[in-house]
C-alpha cells in the first residue's frame, strides 16, 4: 500500500512513513493510492465482533507491512483499554429511524480519542524501532489538543506543543490542556482563531529547515493515520444496524472534515452508506460550498459549538482531490487560490461528484440550543452542542427507508455552560476528572507570529 499526496508533487510513502511525515513536502495531504475493497461477506463477518477485532480487520489492509499483525493488534488493544464503555462506540436510539453513535467514552471525552489513542501506540512502536525523537505541533479548536496531550504525555522521546485559540475553547477543554504537569507537554494560547493555529502548523511544515531540525510531526487529521482510525466506527455502527444487507446514512458534525472523510473511505471500501451529511454550525463554508459551488472563507465566528469554529477545513482538500479526478496540480492551484484570494469556484464536474457523496445542512445558535433542549425533554439524552448541530441537520435528512446515524462527537460535560443554558441542568464530569478545576494551569500566550512560535519551540523542547 502506497500513499500519495493530494498535490501530486511529493514522493509516495508507506503507511509508517506517511504517519511519521504528516504533511507532504509539497504541502498536500497523504491519501491511499487505492482504497482496499471489502466484499459483502467480509462486511457481514464484522457484525457482532468486539470493537478491537473490527479495528484490526478494517485497518490491516491500509497498514501494509509497516506493522506486524501482532504489533497492530497490541496497539489496538492498548488504545481502547482505557475507554469507559465495553462497546467503545455504543449506539443509542433517538427516534424510530434515528440513532446516536456515542464517540465520547474515551479518556478526554471526545471522538478524537479513537484515533489519538491508537496513533499514540503506533508512534511509540515506530519511534522505538527507529530510535527517533520527535516534536509534535498540533492545532486545536479544543478537542484534538487534549486528546493528543493524553496520548503522548510523559513520553521521553516526544515534545508536544498544542496551539489553541486564546479565549475560544471551553473551560474544560482549556484545563484538559493546561493542567497536565508532565514536562513534555506545552499548551500555547494563540491570539487568533483556529484557522490561524492550523495555518501556523502548516507553515511550520513548509519551513523545511525548522521541520527537519526539530523532527516535526503532525497529529491533526493532516495525518492519514488519524483518519484511518476513524473509519472503524462507521463499520461497527453500520453492521450493528444491518449492513451489508441494508444501507445506512450518517450525519457528521463537521469542521476540519476529517471525521466525515473517514466515512467516505468506509463507503469507498464497500460499506453500504447512502448519504453522508455534513452538519455545520454558523461557520458554514462547507454547506455553502455544496449548495452554491463557491468555496469562499469568511471570518471565523465564535459559537456554542467551538470545536467546529473552522473556515479553512483541512481535509476538504482530500475530498477535492477525489472530486477533481485525483488531479494533484488542479488541487494545488485551488489551494493557492484559497490562500491568496480567499476562495475559488468548484468546477461543475467536481461539484456534481461532491454532491453524489455528501449532503449538507447548518444549524444556527438558536437551533443548536433548541435541539439540546428538545432532545433532553423528548428522549432524556443530553447532547453536546456539536452533536446537537448534527441531530438538527440529521432530522432534516432522514429517509424513512434507511436508519440515520448521527455521530455524537463529544460529552456534554465538556460544554456545561451551553448545555445548562439550554436545559437548566449542568452536566457533571466523570469522577475521574473531578480534580480538573483544582489543578494549577500552565500555559504560554503567543502572538500569531511564525518566527516567534518557532523560536519558542526550538528553545523549549528537550534536546
Ligand atoms: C466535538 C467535535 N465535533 C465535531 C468536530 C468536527 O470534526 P472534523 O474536524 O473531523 O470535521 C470536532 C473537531 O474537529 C469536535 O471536536
Ligand atoms: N475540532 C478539532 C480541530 C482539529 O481537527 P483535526 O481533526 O484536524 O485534529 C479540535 O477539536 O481540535
Amino acid at each position: 500500500m502506497k500513499y500519495i499526496s493530494t498535490r501530486g508533487r511529493a514522493p509516495a510513502l508507506t503507511f509508517e512513513e506517511a504517519m511519521l511525515t504528516g504533511l507532504a513536502r509539497d504541502g498536500g495531504l497523504y491519501v491511499p493510492e487505492a482504497v482496499p475493497q471489502f466484499s459483502r461477506e467480509d462486511i457481514a463477518a464484522l457484525a457482532g465482533l468486539r470493537y478491537e477485532e473490527v479495528a484490526f480487520r478494517v485497518t490491516r489492509p491500509f497498514v501494509d507491512d509497516s506493522f506486524t499483525d501482532a504489533d497492530l493488534r497490541d496497539a489496538i488493544e492498548k488504545a481502547y483499554s482505557g475507554f469507559g464503555h465495553d462497546a467503545r462506540a455504543p449506539l443509542v436510539q433517538l427516534g424510530p429511524n434515528h440513532f446516536l453513535l456515542e464517540l465520547f467514552h474515551g479518556p478526554t471525552l471526545a471522538f478524537k480519542d479513537f484515533a489519538m489513542q491508537l496513533i499514540g501506540q503506533l508512534f511509540q512502536q515506530a519511534m522505538k524501532r527507529r530510535g527517533q525523537r520527535i516534536t509534535i505541533v498540533g492545532a486545536t479548536s479544543g478537542d484534538t489538543g487534549s486528546a493528543a496531550i493524553e496520548a503522548f504525555r510523559g513520553l521521553n522521546n516526544v515534545d508536544v506543543f498544542i496551539l489553541f485559540p486564546h479565549g475560544r475553547v471551553s473551560e474544560v477543554q482549556r484545563r484538559q490542556m493546561t493542567t497536565p504537569d508532565e514536562p513534555n507537554v506545552h499548551a500555547l494560547a494563540l491570539h487568533g482563531d483556529f484557522d490561524d493555529c492550523q495555518a501556523a502548523v502548516k507553515d511550520m511544515f513548509n519551513d523545511f529547515a525548522f521541520r527537519d531540525e526539530v523532527g516535526l510531526t503532525a497529529v491533526n487529521s493532516i495525518n492519514w493515520a488519524r483518519v484511518l482510525a476513524q473509519v472503524v466506527y462507521y463499520f461497527t455502527a453500520a453492521t450493528a444496524l444491518g449492513a451489508p444487507h441494508r444501507s445506512v446514512d450518517f450525519t457528521v458534525p463537521t469542521g476540519n472534515f476529517g471525521d466525515i472523510f473517514a466515512g467516505r473511505i468506509a463507503k469507498a471500501m464497500g460499506l453500504p452508506i447512502g448519504k453522508l451529511v455534513v452538519a455545520t454550525n454558523r461557520n458554514d463554508i462547507l454547506h455553502r460550498t455544496l449548495v452554491t459551488g463557491e468555496h469562499r472563507k469568511e471570518g471565523v465566528q465564535p459559537t456554542i459549538s467551538p470545536s467546529m469554529d473552522i473556515q479553512v477545513s483541512s481535509n476538504f482538500e482530500r475530498a477535492l482531490f477525489d472530486a477533481y479526478g485525483r488531479d494533484g496540480s488542479a488541487v494545488a492551484q485551488l489551494m493557492d487560490e484559497l490562500k491568496g484570494q480567499g476562495g475559488f469556484p468548484v468546477s461543475q464536474g467536481a461539484l456534481q461528484a461532491l454532491r453524489e457523496t455528501y449532503a449538507s445542512g447548518r444549524a444556527s445558535e438558536e437551533e443548536t440550543a433548541a435541539t439540546i433542549r428538545a432532545m433532553h425533554a423528548r428522549t432524556g439524552e443530553t447532547l453536546c452542542p456539536h452533536t446537537a448541530v448534527g441531530v438538527k441537520v440529521a432530522e432534516e435528512n432522514i429517509d424513512p427507508a434507511r436508519p440515520m446515524i448521527t455521530l455524537a462527537t463529544a460529552h456534554p460535560a465538556k460544554f456545561p455552560d451551553a448545555v445548562e443554558a439550554a436545559t437548566g441542568q449542568r452536566p457533571g464530569l466523570p469522577k475521574r476528572m473531578s480534580a480538573l478545576y483544582d489543578r494549577p494551569e500552565r500555559v504560554t500566550e503567543v502572538d500569531n507570529d511564525l518566527g516567534r512560535i518557532e523560536h519558542l519551540i526550538r528553545e523549549t523542547r528537550a534536546k
